[in-house]
């Protein structure tokens, strides 16, 4: 009997790195188990589960040991040890920014990886935590294929005029275009919809995916049309600690008047800003939601009133609103965020059902809404562990 085979795949995120291992031996690939690394609390912490959610393994490093990328070495022996009948045949990593060449997954070959290191400055606060476990992993195992699976690449039809900004031609020509994220989310949340309701494909569908970062993406036919990230993961919606849009004279005041530097002014925009910035209090919408302060009232008020607002630049775009899902960390698990939303787009037709909303099913529209309303899971893991699997078999090695 062939060894069954696996992939391993890492989910890095502003605010989490997920990873999953997953059989690929079948058409559709099957989670073995899954896990997250905490590097949040002050000593970086890895957690493995089963899919039906036990708990298989769990280490925290020592606090003089504040490097997360020893954790990932844990991960690889765990997986050894743990799954050693299964042949690990490759890694494949959630890769934020793939700038202008890639419309899909690559191999991970040296170039690749110096020409994505390039593009750090278009994802300041993503691109290295992409790429780190990339340089761990082959430091480790260097015979093993890694795939890298791009955010940008959903995105990579979108057309002019959602693509341009209002600048001179010139820029364009050198890649100054908008490119959108979280297309491994959008990608799964597509084809899941097509699942439920088919007949819903073909219609005007906006996706919320509101995590520690936030976009929205105008699907039509399965595909992305317009989407409120651009040229980096600034744009948009009002994030955990990003401003999304912002009136571009603003940062040119605080330079030439409060003469900050320009690092002064990413640092601000990326990591102090949004939610964090608006509550002084914190970016996660948990202790925003659970806090009796009026700056942390605000700061929601701030995100809904964005949210509803871009909702409807997207159904313009595709002419009508038919459909509106909601996922990431705060789609799924925040209903009063859901609920609020919704209110605020009462006048295009939508109408949530509390009692749906506050159980979290996966219909929350009420009868009478004109638009139909879910709540979908996200699975960005499962999408990488489809595109690794594709490409290995693609090249005849599955
Ligand atoms: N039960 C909940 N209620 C409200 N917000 C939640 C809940 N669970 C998670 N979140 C929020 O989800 C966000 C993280 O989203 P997630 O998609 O997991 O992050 P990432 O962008 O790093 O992938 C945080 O702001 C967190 O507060
Ligand atoms: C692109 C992006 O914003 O990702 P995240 O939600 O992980 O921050
Ligand atoms: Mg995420």
């Amino acid at each position: 009997m062939p060894k069954p085979e696996a992939v391993l795949v890492l989910n890095s995120g502003s605010s989490s790195i997920k990873f999953g291992l997953f059989d690929i031996s079948a058409a559709v690939p099957a989670l073995l188990c899954n896990g997250l690394l905490d590097e949040h609390e002050t000593r970086p912490r890895l957690v493995v589960k089963s899919p039906a959610g036990e708990s298989l393994f769990e280490k925290q490093r020592a606090a003089s040991d504040t490097d997360g990328g020893h954790l990932f070495a844990d991960v690889l022996a765990f997986i050894e040890d743990q799954f050693g009948n299964h042949r690990l045949r490759a890694a494949g990593h959630r890769i934020v920014h793939g700038g202008p060449d890639h419309s899909g997954p690559v191999e991970l070959t040296d170039e690749v990886g110096a020409k994505l290191e390039r593009l750090t400055p278009l994802a300041p606060l993503h691109q290295p935590r992409c790429l780190a476990p990339v340089h761990t992993i082959s430091a480790i195992r260097p015979e093993l294929t890694q795939i890298a699976c791009f955010d940008t690449a959903f995105h990579h039809g979108m057309t002019p005029p959602a693509s341009r900004f209002a600048i001179p031609r010139r820029f364009e020509e050198r890649g100054i275009r908008r490119y959108g994220f979280h297309g491994l989310s959008f990608e799964y949340v597509a084809g899941r919809l097509a699942e439920i309701s088919p007949q819903l494909v073909e219609k005007r569908t906006v996706v919320a995916h509101l995590g520690n970062g936030a976009s929205l993406c105008a699907l039509r036919n399965g595909r992305s049309v317009d989407t409120t990230m651009g040229l980096t993961p600034l744009d948009g919606l009002v994030m955990g600690t990003r401003s999304g849009t912002i009136d571009p004279g603003v940062l040119l005041y605080l330079q030439q008047q409060e003469k900050m530097s320009v690092e002064d002014v990413q640092h601000l925009l990326y990591h102090q800003s949004g939610l964090l910035g608006v509550s002084g209090l914190s970016s996660d919408m948990r202790t925003l939601l659970a806090s009796g302060e009026v700056a942390a009232q605000d700061a929601v008020d701030l995100f809904t009133f964005r949210a509803a607002q871009q909702v409807a630049m997207m159904a313009n775009t595709l002419g009508g609103l038919d459909c509106l899902v909601f996922t990431g960390g705060i789609g799924e698990h925040a209903k009063e965020i859901r609920s609020e939303i919704g209110e605020r787009l009462g006048w295009l037709g939508v109408r949530i059902d509390a009692v749906a909303n506050n159980a979290t099913r996966e219909r929350i529209g009420a009868a009478n809404s004109t638009v139909n309303v879910f709540v979908i899971r996200t699975n960005e893991e499962i999408t990488i562990a489809r595109h690794c699997a594709d490409l290995l078999r693609e090249r005849g090695d599955l």
